[in-house]
């Protein structure tokens, strides 16, 4: 098995590798059984919830293989401290698939990238460029506007939670790359089918190294025909941007076109097209399926919704215009927004990162090359953290000072250390303006709650 064979590529002299424990394993699958056993058990796809279930069991660093993948998987906040701040270089690297690589050509993108030069000047350029206090601040525009156009539309629709989820995209898309996309819901479609590619259990990501697989695997076929489909929209909006806005896109092609002064790592169109392909990716659904769960859970507990609802009128009155200002006398709509991703993480397992070197962690071997699942989602569902954890009660953030900036690892929604999310102010402001819309327009149409039934 995987243990032993890490242990026989080490020299004589050394111990073997102590290798944190985990449920045992099948040949060829590995531990695959298990999760596919709890599936059937919990009747949906819900990896952490069976993961939180196999870490009751063999513990806060649990080894698992997934296919032919080595996988730790980090179910406590000591735990994932360890790894993303104590050790955060040693697992600064993302895991690479092969469906991925198909996405990233090559890990040559932002959220992917191996821990390296590319990665680096990518990550300058968000902080330093693209998502700064002040970017933030300039796209405040197109936020407002969108604020104004989903008032005007709650008025004809009754799926409110369908509206949200297009107003949170129209706003990514005009912060990424300007004026509305024309072929939106076609770019959101293949976005949609790239995560679903990439984010399941597929025979080329589970086998790696086999050429076999890779070269009969249709979910690879699939990934490079829905890059195409994307890359071939991106192109067109690159090829209309007429460099007027203020837009993540412009940013990057001014900077490429104002001379590189970068040779190792030059910003071509490519990796430009990725980049802000993956801003989409990163910032779309993220926001959206945490404002549908804030809306199924105001609809679950009246008492938080017309809380929230009095404070957000209070504030709005006798405007007629929602302006982003005036959000800074909300403090129970943040929490509502907290809470609501506490227990409805966007990304339950963060991204995936991977090992660098072999290292120690809570006096147990990491081998180098280990995928890294971080079980976020368990982590801020747990009562060694949280009281009452599977309540939703906005409240507990009055008199608590957790945050989500990286800092507190009983609740990491955007992650933590060298990777931790860039976009984190911008997911924000998105997400509370359009939730104070719906409170100011709400006419008791509630949302169908497409994820309801999920957990
Ligand atoms: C509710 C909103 C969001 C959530 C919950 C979220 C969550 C995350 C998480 C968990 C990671 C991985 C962190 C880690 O490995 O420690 C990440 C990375 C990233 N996010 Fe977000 N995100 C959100 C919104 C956004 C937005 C709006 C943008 C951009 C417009 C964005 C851009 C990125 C990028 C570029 C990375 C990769 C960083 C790197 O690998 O160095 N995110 N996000």
């Amino acid at each position: 098995g995987y243990s032993s064979q890490s242990s026989s590529s080490r020299s004589e002299k050394q111990a073997p590798l102590r290798l944190p424990p985990g449920p045992w394993q099948l040949p060829v699958i590995g531990s695959l059984h298990h999760l596919l056993l709890s599936r059937s058990r919990h009747g949906g796809d819900l990896p952490h919830r069976a993961l939180r279930d196999l870490s009751r069991a063999h513990g806060s660093l649990m080894t698992l293989r997934l296919g032919s993948v080595p996988t730790l998987v980090v179910s406590s906040a000591e735990a994932a401290r360890e790894v993303m701040k104590t050790q955060d270089a040693a697992f600064a690297s993302r895991h690479q698939t092969p469906t991925l690589d198909a996405f990233s050509h090559g890990g040559r993108d932002i959220l992917f990238s191996p821990y390296g030069d590319l990665w680096r000047r990518l990550r300058r350029l968000c902080v330093l460029e693209l998502f700064t206090a002040r970017r933030v601040q300039s796209l405040r525009r197109v936020r407002e506007e969108e604020a104004a156009r989903l008032i005007r539309s709650v008025a004809d629709v009754c799926d409110v939670g369908d509206l949200m989820c297009r107003a949170m995209n129209d706003s990514v898309a005009r912060s990424a790359v300007g004026s509305r996309c024309a072929r939106r819901d076609e770019f959101l479609r293949e976005l949609h089918r790239a995560a679903s590619i990439t984010g399941g259990f597929n025979l080329a990501d589970l086998y790696p190294a086999s050429w076999l697989v890779r070269r009969l695997s249709p979910a690879l076929r699939e990934a490079q025909l829905c890059d195409r489909n994307v890359r071939a929209i991106m192109a067109e909006i690159i090829r209309e941007d007429r460099g007027e806005e203020d837009h993540l896109l412009a940013v990057l092609l001014r900077l490429q076109r104002d001379g590189d002064d970068d040779v190792d790592c030059p910003l071509t169109t490519e990796i430009i097209t990725t980049v802000i392909m993956e801003i989409f990716a990163a910032g779309s659904e993220t926001s959206s399926t945490t404002l549908e769960w804030a809306m199924s859970e105001l609809v679950r507990n009246p008492r938080v919704m017309h809380k929230a609802q009095a404070e957000v009128r209070e504030a709005f009155k006798g405007q007629h215009k929602l302006a982003e200002a005036d959000m800074e006398k909300l403090t129970y709509l943040p929490m509502v927004i907290k809470e609501t991703m506490r227990l409805h993480m966007p990304v339950p397992f963060l991204l995936p990162r991977v090992c660098r070197e072999t290292c120690r962690v809570m006096g147990y071997d990491i081998p180098v090359g280990t995928k890294v699942l971080v079980n976020a989602w368990a982590i801020a569902r747990d009562e060694r953290y949280w009281e009452d954890p599977e309540t939703f009660k906005p409240e507990r953030f009055e008199t608590s000072s957790v945050d989500f900036k990286g800092a507190d690892f009983e609740y990491i929604p955007f992650g933590a250390g060298r990777r931790m999310c860039p976009g984190m102010a911008l997911g924000l402001v998105n997400m509370e303006l359009a939730l104070a819309v719906f409170f100011t327009t709400s006419t008791g149409r509630l949302p169908r709650g497409r994820m309801n039934n999920l957990t």
